[in-house]
């Protein structure tokens, strides 16, 4: 393995990083072979064909993931026809993995505490169906507002509402039933509609809205659909706080905390700096100052995403990066200072082509061993203490 290393394209600060992680080199030695993928939208299975036609090329089903095909690399998929009309997306096999950790059940209402721009967001609600709800969080408006428009691409936002905010801080409670009718209560949400009132446009005009938020601003509701708890609450209602032992009962089933990192393990990501200059890789990437914030805010979005999480309800946990630093270090952390944490099998990982993690029912997934993606993921349960 490590004579095929020496041969990679890869530039020294790249390597020294890799280095300075542990992490062996030669899982990028399958980096330019690594395949493409995408997910059909159910309910379209009969149009692999449609989409080969388009393509110019075989799609090859993915076995051990549902719905999935993978593709050559080179292939583009934007101009597609079947893309362009809400058919099929674009998200690595990996990333499917991490979702499936979830084991999504119907009726189940879950966070997604950092959503954007919303491949995970999309699938989850797939997989719900018609039923239970999805809240996405995330810090960046602009990101937030991509997925919004991917929402409402592939008709997916009956259930879900998604809220501009600080995920370290974030505390609003799951869907609530709204038990008085619209008629009977003054100021309560009525449908979502994208026109703004004109005096809220006229603000945004006049001092511009940041892109992200602070931790002490108060969430942002950018999207909510029809049936995702919010037409018919009142604002009271809504942004209600319950404490931390309460949210044992009213808290959320499912938690997915895909946290902010590095993208190191990123194939995409990587093969962007051939554009960007390896140059920028240093700023980008390597900055002492960043990483050491990176820890903190990882650690930070786990303990508040299990906090909102109910008593029996799990979490995953997943980063495209592949260091300790920000996936064994941050769980071993968590652990100790969660003892009603515990970290939970992952019975879908039987069957997928990856690697044990440094830590027992941790997972990763690398270019190399798995022809995907990196992905780091581990899944935990709140038990009650
Ligand atoms: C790895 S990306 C998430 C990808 C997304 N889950 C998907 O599948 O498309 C990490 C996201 O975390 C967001 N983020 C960073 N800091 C955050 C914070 N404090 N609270 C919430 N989101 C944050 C970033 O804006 C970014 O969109």
């Amino acid at each position: 393995m490590e004579e095929d290393a020496a041969t990679l394209p890869l530039p020294e600060a790249f390597l020294q990083f890799l280095e300075a992680n542990g992490l062996d080199p030669s899982i990028y030695t399958a980096i330019d072979s690594t395949p493409r993928f995408i997910r059909l939208k159910p309910g379209f299975d009969a149009c692999v064909e449609e989409v080969e036609e388009e393509v110019k090329c075989k799609l090859e089903k993915v076995q051990w993931l549902q719905g999935f095909y993978s593709l050559p690399p080179h292939v583009q998929i934007a101009g597609s026809r079947a893309y362009q009309e809400g058919k099929i997306y674009g998200i690595d096999a990996s990333s499917g993995a991490a979702v499936m950790a979830l084991n999504i059940s119907p009726g189940d209402h879950v966070l997604d505490l950092c959503a954007a721009p919303g491949a995970k967001l999309c699938m989850i609600l797939d997989l719900l169906g018609d039923s239970g709800s999805v809240t996405g969080v995330d810090v960046a408006r602009h990101r937030l507002a991509a997925c919004r428009t991917m929402l409402l691409k592939y008709a997916l936002g009956d259930r879900c509402r998604l809220f501009v905010a600080d995920g370290t801080t974030f505390s609003v409670i799951p869907y609530q039933t709204v038990e008085s009718g619209l008629e009977e209560k003054d100021d309560v949400f009525k449908e979502w509609t994208s026109r703004r009132p004109w005096k809220e446009r006229r603000k945004v005009n006049r001092t511009g809205i940041p892109q992200s938020v602070s931790k002490s601003q108060p969430p942002e509701l950018i999207y909510y659909g029809r049936n995702s708890g919010v037409v018919g609450l009142t604002k009271g209602e809504l942004y209600n706080t319950v404490s931390d032992v309460e949210m044992g009962n009213h808290g959320y089933d499912k938690v997915l905390v895909d946290a902010e990192c590095t993208h190191d393990g990123s194939v995409k990501h990587i093969q962007k700096f051939e554009n960007w200059g390896w140059g920028t890789f240093q700023r980008r990437v390597l900055d002492a100052e960043r990483t050491d914030n990176l820890h903190v805010l990882q650690l930070n979005l786990l303990t508040n995403g299990f906090r909102l999480l109910k008593v029996g309800g799990s979490l995953v946990y997943s980063t495209c990066s592949l260091t300790l630093a920000q996936n064994e270090y941050v769980v071993e952390h968590f652990l100790k200072e969660n003892v009603n944490a515990e970290l939970a099998e992952i019975d879908a990982a039987r069957n997928w082509p990856c690697r044990s993690g440094g830590i027992p029912k941790t997972w990763r997934f690398d270019p190399f061993t798995s022809q995907t993606s990196g992905l780091f993921v581990a899944k935990f349960r709140k038990v009650s203490i």
